[in-house]
């Protein structure tokens, strides 16, 4: 499966959510930045990757998955609110740590957001995959899991979340 069926999953739910809360004309992007930044925030305290100081194990892969595709529903949006699409290029090179990868992440959340360019959206989406592969997730195991979150965002919009 490819990420423009994701992209339009997204568009869709974003389309809903917006229709829901009458957000038609307002411009969320900076809430989608930030959005983005706790959800990366929220993944990294699941994995406890940069917990030196404690003995509490992380949390099981499964969990780990669903807050990661957390990141993955802002990452497609934020590109959809700039008409941006991963091109699939920009892999990286080397091999980082968890807690490296994720600065890393943040880095280029914020970069995206001070320099929008279909570049710098490509080095944000790049980071979050090379995340997503280092935390020991498939493009498969990522794509099904954004699915079922997917379905999930629509049942609690209209449960009145
Ligand atoms: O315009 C939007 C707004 C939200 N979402 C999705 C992304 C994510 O999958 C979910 C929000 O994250 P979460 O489910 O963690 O919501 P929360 O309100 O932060 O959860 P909680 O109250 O459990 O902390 O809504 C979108 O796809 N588009």
């Amino acid at each position: 499966m490819e990420w423009e069926q994701l992209y339009r999953m997204q568009e869709e739910l974003d389309k809903y959510i917006e229709e829901q809360r009458n957000l038609r004309e307002i411009n969320v992007f900076e809430e989608k930045c930030l959005a983005l930044l706790v959800e990366v925030g929220e993944l990294a305290n699941e994995t406890r990757c940069f917990k030196f100081w404690s003995n509490k194990r992380r949390s099981g892969k499964g969990r780990i998955l669903e807050e990661y595709v957390d990141g993955i529903h802002f990452i497609l949006s934020l590109g959809l609110e700039k008409g941006y699409r991963y091109s699939g290029g920009d892999k990286s090179k080397h091999r980082s740590t968890e807690t490296g990868q994720f600065n890393t992440v943040f880095q280029t959340c914020t970069n995206f957001q001070q320099h929008p360019s279909p570049s710098t959206y490509d080095e944000l989406f790049a980071s979050y995959l090379q995340l997503g592969s280092l935390l020991g997730f498939t493009r498969e195991d990522i794509q099904q899991a954004y699915m079922k979150k997917n379905e999930v965002n629509y049942t609690r919009q209209e449960e009145g979340y």
